[in-house]
């Protein structure tokens, strides 16, 4: 807003009679304002306006007759023209009729309707002439002169021509006319700084707008154009301000809203190559069309801000709770790991991770996801080997209204349109149907999501990390996984060795894990992880690698936070919470006479699937064949304990395969 104490800075332009005039009067108004005179018309005077107005001090001018129509047409701020009332043609005129009785009354651009109306009521006969221009006035004066005319009525220019050919001249203008002219002034400067004010303020406003916003006046030009107009138009706003809107977007016309006084709202226009949405709202005041607001979004952004409220509550709920540092293990290869990982996540290329089952792939992800640019927003996760493959791609992909029968209304967001500008991670890829390994390449390409019984893809920005625990490269050399995927798939690569072949981390993780247990199972402090047990889980192969030892040490702490005492008592009830740590002479386990010796490598498969078939017997024996509770202890799930057997040929296990409810032994 204009501040209180500002100063109005004005000029007031006239030739001789009008500056004597503004002499005159201006010590009147000089505490309203800063007042000067300038004796300057026409040209001369709109260059020295212009020169001062581009140096930011002058407001307004005030002017009279044929010179002050002139600067209205030549420059940029107010122009207050002196106005000639009848009454001030009146009086000029009984002035004159006192000199002479040939008369001739001579004003710019229109004769006064009054006065034509008084002569006609009185009958008098005094003729009245016009000018437009100095030459008129010029050439008008040398004819009154040859017609006899003694004394002229006049503005200052016209009344100093008429002395200069030998008449008689009686200025037009009266005092309260200028002062008028004056005050008109001090108070136009006023209102455009008010003006001003609030458009600054409606203008600082607009800029943090992300929406395009275009304001016109009733004509029809540019009074305001915002910066997200600038960038949706692709036009600077020092350009367009004052020029017609309809030139510069004739697609986008605003007449029918300035003539209608009707608002247009959410019409999807394309305008630049972008598909926008406009609302074109009329500026009414008193019921009349003052001007116009045009705004457009463009369709991309407004998708997405849907997109982003409908998957709100999903991603949140999707969480990440592990940091890298959460990834314990100080041996080399761990130390590796980690370093790798933290470098991957500062750039957007697809990881694979690879690791047995239980070697914390998971936690490496969300630690990845954490340590990356796109930590502010979600982290989905999906098991490809949880769900059927139809449920799997409306899962993945979502879905459209009624794109089958039971789709929800309204459709489904899909996970990968979930994760929009953070991260996917898809845990056993390698257990992905291949309908939708094709599908997910699409998405590794282009970037973009199709919903289930959609023709529109949706443009997603998402990092993938795909992890599993088989061995990929063979599963596209049987055939069941595309190569292309898997190509894409393993730009980034990360290894994470299981726990048996970094033994030395094992005590470090069990006491770390061991300690975090505790605090999550009852407030107080942690105890420390008894020797005896450190060094059994030391001997240990760990085929579950840290879950399994995750799990061991929940029963161990549990039995601790029942009270025990004595180094005997705690190794008796070790043993009882975790037999598997003492079914077997670890860690190196005799390799079972039963396999013959073949090739070498095909040897070391059989050996090593041999043992695991033998540890997992063992567990079970100790858990008294109860599946669950030694899947449980093995870091597996029933099915997959069933499934090794099964693949062992065990039919005397694959005969009553445990239900997904998780039924048989476990109640
Ligand atoms: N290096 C580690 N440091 C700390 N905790 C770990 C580590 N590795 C695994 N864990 C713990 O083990 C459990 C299993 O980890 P995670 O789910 O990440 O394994 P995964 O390799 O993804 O297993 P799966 O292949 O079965 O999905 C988690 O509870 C996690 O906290």
């Amino acid at each position: 807003m204009a501040p209180v104490s500002y100063r109005p800075r004005i000029w007031a332009i006239g030739i001789s009679r009008l500056n004597r005039a503004f002499a005159e009067w201006l010590p009147v108004y000089a505490d309203q304002a800063d007042f000067r005179i300038l004796d300057k018309g026409f040209e001369a005077a709109a260059a020295a306006i212009a020169r001062e107005v581009r140096e930011g001090r002058l407001d307004a001018v005030v002017s009279g007759g044929a010179n002050g129509a002139y600067l209205r047409q030549h420059v940029d701020i107010p122009v207050i023209v002196v106005k000639v009332t009848g009454f001030d043609v009146l009086n000029a005129l009984a002035t004159a009729r006192q000199r002479s009785s040939r008369i001739a009354l001579v004003t710019h651009a229109e004769v006064y309707p009054e006065v034509e109306a008084f002569c006609r009521a009185f009958a008098l006969a005094i003729p009245a002439y016009t000018y437009r221009a100095e030459e008129d006035a010029t050439a008008l004066i040398q004819t009154l002169r040859q017609e006899g005319v003694e004394v002229v009525v006049g503005p200052g220019m016209v009344a100093d021509l008429a002395e200069r050919a030998g008449m008689a001249a009686v200025f037009l203008y009266s005092g309260s006319s200028v002062q008028g002219a004056l005050e008109d002034a001090i108070e136009a400067v006023r209102l455009r700084r008010i003006e001003a004010g609030r458009r600054e303020y409606v203008n600082a406003i607009l800029a943090h707008l992300e929406e395009g916003v275009v304001a016109v006046d009733e004509s029809g030009r540019i009074q305001s154009f915002n910066p997200a107009m600038e960038r949706l138009l692709d036009m600077p706003a020092a350009s367009v301000v004052g020029r017609r809107w309809q030139s510069l977007v004739p697609s986008l016309p605003l007449e029918s809203v300035l003539e209608s006084g009707t608002r247009e709202l959410a019409a999807i226009h394309h305008v630049r190559g972008k598909t926008v949405v406009v609302n074109r709202i009329p500026l009414l005041s008193d019921g009349r069309a003052t001007g116009a607001v045009l705004t457009m979004q463009d369709a991309n952004a407004i998708h997405r801000a849907d997109r982003s409220l409908r998957t709100r509550t999903r991603a949140r709920a999707a969480g990440v709770r592990y940091t890298l540092d959460d990834l314990l293990g100080e041996s080399p290869a761990m130390r590796e790991v980690r370093a790798l990982a933290q470098r991957y996540a500062q750039v957007d290329s697809t990881v694979l991770i690879q690791g047995e089952s239980g070697t914390g792939k998971e936690v490496l992800a969300q630690g990845m996801h954490q340590a990356s640019p796109r930590h502010p927003f979600p982290f989905v996760a999906v098991n490809c080997a949880a769900f059927p493959e139809t449920l799997l791609e409306s899962e993945l992909f979502g879905y459209e209204e009624g794109a089958f029968s039971g789709a929800r209304r309204g459709g489904k967001v899909g996970l990968i349109e979930s994760a929009h500008n953070g991260t996917l991670f898809l845990d056993e890829v390698g257990d992905m149907p291949p309908a939708l390994q094709i599908r997910l390449l699409r998405v590794l390409q282009e970037r973009q999501g199709q919903p289930v019984g959609s023709l529109d893809a949706v443009p997603v920005n998402v990092r993938i990390i795909a992890a599993t625990h088989r061995d990929l490269a063979e599963l596209v050399r049987q055939g069941v996984f595309r190569q292309d995927l898997y190509f894409r798939l393993n730009i980034l690569s990360l290894r994470v060795p299981p726990l048996r072949t970094r033994r030395e981390d094992i005590r470090l993780v069990a006491e770390a894990l061991f300690r975090r247990i505790q605090r999550r199972l009852q407030p107080g402090d942690p105890v420390p992880l008894p020797d005896i047990l450190a060094q059994q889980l030391e001997c240990y192969d760990w085929p579950g690698n840290i879950r399994e030892l995750e799990n061991v040490l929940e029963r161990v702490a549990v039995l601790m936070a029942g009270g025990l005492e004595g180094v005997e008592s705690l190794a008796q009830a070790a043993r009882s919470v975790a037999p598997e740590l003492f079914a077997l002479p670890a860690p190196a386990a005799p390799i079972p006479t039963s396999v013959p010796v073949l090739h070498a490598a095909e040897a070391l498969t059989r050996v090593s699937r041999a043992s695991e078939l033998a540890h997992i017997r063992a567990v079970l024996a100790a858990h008294g064949g109860r599946r669950n509770e030694a899947a449980r202890a093995l870091g597996i799930s029933p099915t997959t304990l069933w499934r090794r057997l099964k693949a062992a040929d065990a039919p005397d296990q694959a005969r009553d395969r445990p239900t997904d409810a998780g039924g048989g032994d476990m109640q």
